[in-house]
Parts: C-alpha cells; sequence; structure tokens
C-alpha cells in the first residue's frame, strides 16, 4: 500500500522571514545592530501578546467593562478557548502603570503549535489569503471571502483546511516584489514552497470554492484553530471602549493637556488620540481634530460623537498649511460666516451617530446646536465656546452634519499643545509580514515630510506651550533625526520629560550613508528624554516614538 507523506512539520508552521530592501536592512543593522534588529524584525512579524482596550471613563469604569468583557469571552467559543489556553486566572486585566488605571488589557496567547496533519491522510487541503487578510487574522479577526486568494480543487463546504498567507516574491528587477497569484487561482503543488511557514491556523470552510469566490462578503473560514488566540472586539461596546496600542495612549499622557485648554491634532484621524486626549482633560477645554482627508474627517466626528464627547471640533487641513498666511484672514472671514479661526465642525451638541448622517440640513444642524445646555455647571469650555461664539458670530461652531468644515488655518500661537502624530512609514505596526517596498530614499522622504509638518506645528504652539510629535515606526529617520532637525533649527525648542516614562532611549550618534548622506540623531544626554517603542521588548507593544517639546520664547 502507498504511504501517504506525513505533512512537514518545517512546512506547515508559521515561522516567517520579513523582508526587506537591502539597504534598508544595512541602515536598520548599522542601527541597531544586526542582533538587535534580527530581533525586531521577528517580533514584527507576530501580534502582540495583548489587545489594549482604553475605557472612555466619561461613560464607564474600568471594573464595569472588565465584568462585561469577561461575560462575553464566557459566552464565546473563542473567549473560552483563550481562558483555557492562559493558564492565569482570567485573561483580563486592569493596567497597572499609575495614572493609566483606565487602560485594560485582554492576553492572548501563542504562537501555538498546530497538528496540521491530524486525522486526514493526505495533506490538508488549503486556502491561501492575501497578506493583508492575514496580518487582520493574526490580530484575531476572520477570514473574510474578499481575503481568499486562492485554493485547492475540490474545497467543499465543511472541508478541514489549512489557511496560509500569499507574500510577495522578489521579481526579476531589483525592488521588484509581486504576489504572483490572481484571485481563484486554484493551488496545484500541495508541496509549493512559497508557502513554507506560513500558516496561520486549522478551520473549516464555511463555503465550497465556488461560493468563496462568487460571494462579495461573508466568512470564508471558521478558523478555529489559530496560531495567535487573540480576542476580537469589533463593535463590541461601541462608545465605551476604544482598542488602541499602548505607546498611542502614552502619547496623550505625554502631551498631558489641562482642562480648558485650546489643543491642536494635527494629524487626528481616525480620531484615536484625539478622543484619548479629549478624556484626560474630561472633555473640558477644545480640541481641533485636522486630517487632509475629508472622510477621514469625518470618522473623526463619527468617534467623538460616539463616546459622547463635545469638547472636539473637526476640520479638514493639509497640515503643511496649518499655519494661516496673513491675506487668508479676509478670504476665511467671508468663507466662512464670520469666522475668524477657520471653518470647523464642532460635537457638542451631537448625541448620536446618527445625528451626523450625511445629507442632513445644515439648518436643522444649526438647529440642533442651539439647545441650552442642561445642568447648573457651565464648564470652562463652555464658556470658552460662547465667548467664541460671541467674538466670531454665529457659525463658527455649527455643525454641518457628515460634512468637513474647511480650515483655512490657524494663527501663530494660537494653542496651548499641538500634537503632531505625523503619517508615517508605519514600520512599528504589528504584525507585518512584508516590509520589502521602503527604500532609503522613500524613508528620508518620510522623515523630509515630517520635518516640514513640525515647521508648522512649532509656529501654531504658543510660548511656554508644548508640542508633541510621535510616529509608529522604528525608521531612526522619520524620529531622532526629524528631533535632531527640531532642536538644531528651533533654539527655543527643548526637549521636555514625559510622564509616564515606559519607553526605551532613543538613538544617539549619526549614520553615514553610501551616497554621502550623512543623518544625525540624538546627542548625548538627549536619549532619555524620548521615548522609543521596540517591538521585541518585554512590553511587548508596536514600534512607536515620541518627543515632547517645551516651546520657550521665540525672537
Ligand atoms: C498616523 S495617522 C494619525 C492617527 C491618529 N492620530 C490617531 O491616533 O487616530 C496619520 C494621519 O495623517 C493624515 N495626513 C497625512 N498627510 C496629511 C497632511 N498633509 N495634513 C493633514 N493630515 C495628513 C492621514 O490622513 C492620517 O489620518
Amino acid at each position: 500500500m502507498e504511504t501517504k507523506p506525513s505533512p512537514d512539520p518545517e512546512r506547515y508552521c508559521y515561522d516567517p522571514v520579513l523582508r526587506w530592501d537591502p539597504q534598508v536592512e544595512d541602515y536598520f543593522n548599522k542601527a541597531y545592530g544586526p542582533d538587535h534588529f534580527a530581533q525586531i524584525s521577528k517580533a514584527l512579524t507576530r501580534p502582540s501578546s495583548y489587545s489594549c482596550i482604553r475605557v472612555n471613563t466619561v461613560k464607564t469604569t474600568s471594573d464595569a467593562v472588565i465584568e462585561k468583557l469577561t461575560k462575553i469571552l464566557n459566552e464565546s467559543d473563542d473567549g473560552l478557548k483563550l481562558l483555557q489556553s492562559d493558564g492565569r486566572s482570567s485573561p483580563i486585566s486592569k493596567c497597572q502603570i499609575p495614572g493609566l488605571e483606565y487602560v485594560v488589557f485582554v492576553h492572548g496567547s501563542g504562537p501555538h503549535r498546530i497538528e496540521y496533519g491530524a486525522g486526514l491522510e493526505s495533506p490538508p487541503k488549503e486556502v491561501l489569503v492575501s497578506r493583508k487578510c492575514a496580518e487582520a487574522v493574526l490580530r484575531g479577526a476572520q477570514v473574510y471571502v474578499p481575503g481568499v486568494l486562492a485554493c485547492t480543487a475540490h474545497v467543499e463546504k465543511g472541508d478541514a483546511v489549512a489557511v496560509c498567507v500569499a507574500m510577495e516574491q522578489p521579481g526579476d528587477d531589483e525592488g521588484d516584489w509581486s504576489v504572483n497569484m490572481t484571485r481563484g487561482t486554484t493551488l496545484q503543488d500541495p508541496f509549493y514552497c512559497e508557502r513554507s511557514g506560513l500558516y496561520i491556523g486549522m478551520g473549516t470552510t464555511m463555503l465550497s470554492r465556488a461560493g468563496m469566490f462568487r460571494v462579495p462578503h461573508g466568512v470564508a473560514v471558521d478558523l478555529s484553530n489559530r496560531v495567535f488566540r487573540l480576542p476580537s472586539f469589533h463593535n463590541v461596546l461601541e462608545g465605551e471602549i476604544f482598542l488602541q496600542n499602548l505607546p498611542s495612549i502614552i502619547a496623550a499622557h505625554a502631551l498631558d493637556p489641562q482642562k480648558g485648554e485650546r489643543i491642536l491634532d494635527m494629524c487626528a484621524a481616525p480620531g484615536g488620540k484625539t478622543t484619548a486626549i479629549a478624556i484626560r482633560m474630561n472633555d473640558e477645554g477644545e480640541i481641533v481634530a485636522a486630517d487632509r482627508s475629508h472622510n477621514k474627517v469625518l470618522d473623526v466626528q463619527k468617534l467623538s460623537a460616539e463616546m459622547g464627547l463635545s469638547c472636539i471640533t473637526t476640520c479638514k487641513l493639509d497640515a503643511l498649511k496649518s499655519v494661516r498666511l496673513p491675506n487668508a484672514l479676509s478670504d476665511s472671514t467671508t468663507l466662512v460666516n464670520g469666522d475668524n479661526i477657520g471653518s470647523v465642525t464642532n460635537h457638542s451638541d451631537l448625541s448620536s451617530n446618527e445625528e451626523m448622517a450625511p445629507g442632513r440640513s445644515e439648518a436643522e444642524e444649526n438647529a440642533s446646536t442651539e439647545q441650552p445646555s442642561g445642568g447648573d455647571n457651565v464648564s470652562q469650555a463652555e464658556i470658552r465656546k460662547n465667548k467664541g461664539r460671541l467674538k466670531n458670530g454665529r457659525g463658527r461652531t455649527q455643525s454641518q452634519g457628515g460634512r468637513a468644515g474647511k480650515s483655512q488655518g490657524f494663527p501663530p500661537n494660537s494653542f496651548d499643545r499641538v500634537l503632531l502624530d505625523a503619517p508615517c512609514s508605519a514600520l512599528g505596526l504589528r504584525p507585518r509580514l512584508f516590509a520589502g517596498l521602503e527604500t532609503v530614499i522613500s524613508l528620508r522622504n518620510h522623515g523630509r515630510y515630517q520635518r516640514k509638518m513640525l515647521d508648522q506645528a512649532v509656529q501654531l504652539v504658543r510660548v511656554g506651550g508644548i508640542l508633541v510629535y510621535s510616529t509608529c515606526t522604528i525608521n531612526p529617520s522619520e524620529n531622532e533625526a526629524v528631533v535632531r532637525y527640531a532642536l538644531d533649527k528651533y533654539k527655543f525648542l527643548s526637549l521636555a520629560p514625559q510622564h509616564p516614562r515606559i519607553g526605551g532611549p532613543g538613538l544617539v550618534g549619526r549614520c553615514e550613508f553610501p551616497d554621502g548622506y550623512v543623518e544625525e540623531w540624538l546627542k548625548p544626554g538627549e536619549e532619555e528624554m524620548v521615548q522609543k517603542f521596540d517591538p521585541s521588548s518585554e512590553l511587548d507593544t508596536i514600534g512607536f516614538f515620541i518627543a515632547k517639546f517645551s516651546v520657550g520664547p521665540k525672537d
């Protein structure tokens, strides 16, 4: 009788190698040292071992959230598996860092070894998913139909399948990567080497092969046996909690916003940090949340309304043009109802998402925003808002219902604090299965873009104010080199201590590139003033960077 090949454990496992552009790899090897960078690279391919939840303390408490989440976990199959595999009394715990008791962790588990051949006579049938789909699945998501690229022939609904990732492969030309697979392909060779080490779990198909490529949405595979078990809290306790990486929460603490202050969040969407800042201010003061993208501004509006936060105003604004030119004054006055600040949309009077629905007329919105606020206590935010109304005329803060007001920018020195959570290469996000597209030139270009944004941010903070700069990348060109630029160019800026400080030090020194370009990083003594979150460290967070500047007298 013919013996069937048993599944090869080296092939049927999760052991991806993150691919980088060779020059980028050289640069990071120089920056971190080869061993450390290898650890960072490995850590990036894995999800963090816990989900981090920020509790909306304006609406609820950590204890109430823990109780609700425990109930949800106890009632779901995935949750029960988590409880069993976790080995502790409960996978849910409150953050122990002083001041962060409103942060709740739900611990997952993994990597688990999966017996892909258990009970099968031949190698398992396979479903190949896109890299993006796989990264979401590793974070706890389902395998949805659009993420499926290919599968073995004759797959029927209810079949046991191994799920693996379609990874970019190098092409003929340098820097040329492709997946070499069109959607709907039939996987022929069960031993095809490009899928070795890229198996993320075993599950049961919810559709036949034909169904997977015919229906537009739905779950394709019920992935009951996962390499990483992390709870998915998608659509759970909306408005009460927000899933957010720990360093992002720390960035809001670094800004240290005070009740009643006027704060600018320059690149705000989807609003994770904006809402964290609003909660830290107990919803008292004014936060202007700006973003370049109209639709993303609507996301911030939706999140603010969902979380019941009233101190957030939003606007569509290119951060590179955030400082209003003197001649724009009259333009904006004419354009936006006598508003000499810019067109911003306020959520103070919106109580639900429904009220944000596109298509609602401005008149209706204005009517809803004219309701007097109840209660005897008049907050500082309310006083500030009313002062603004008197000064600027009615209309500045009127909601435009599903539309993002376009701002002309803001006068210099008009904010107490500014957060520049800059768009970046995102090379700290986890899990990441491919990084080959960034080149040293593209990494430098990110830094150049960020420096231009910082030039604007510096002008908008008043003397005595605070500027926080953050990114979610491990790339020094976007982190330490941007801080060096800021400190060298603006002598009135100084690095300020951050609380809490749980991240590691920044990089000191410089890097000389083969093309002669020299990049300067931090000077000795500055490294402990920034927070650099290392994905391979015990904190097990995404890669993230935070610098906090005090703004001294500007001459
Ligand atoms: C890192 S994300 C911000 C995340 C956000 N701070 C949060 O915590 O939810 C960067 C944002 O910058 C925005 N962006 C990119 N270029 C911009 C520009 N020139 N002006 C304003 N926003 C910009 C992007 O639309 C994106 O939403």
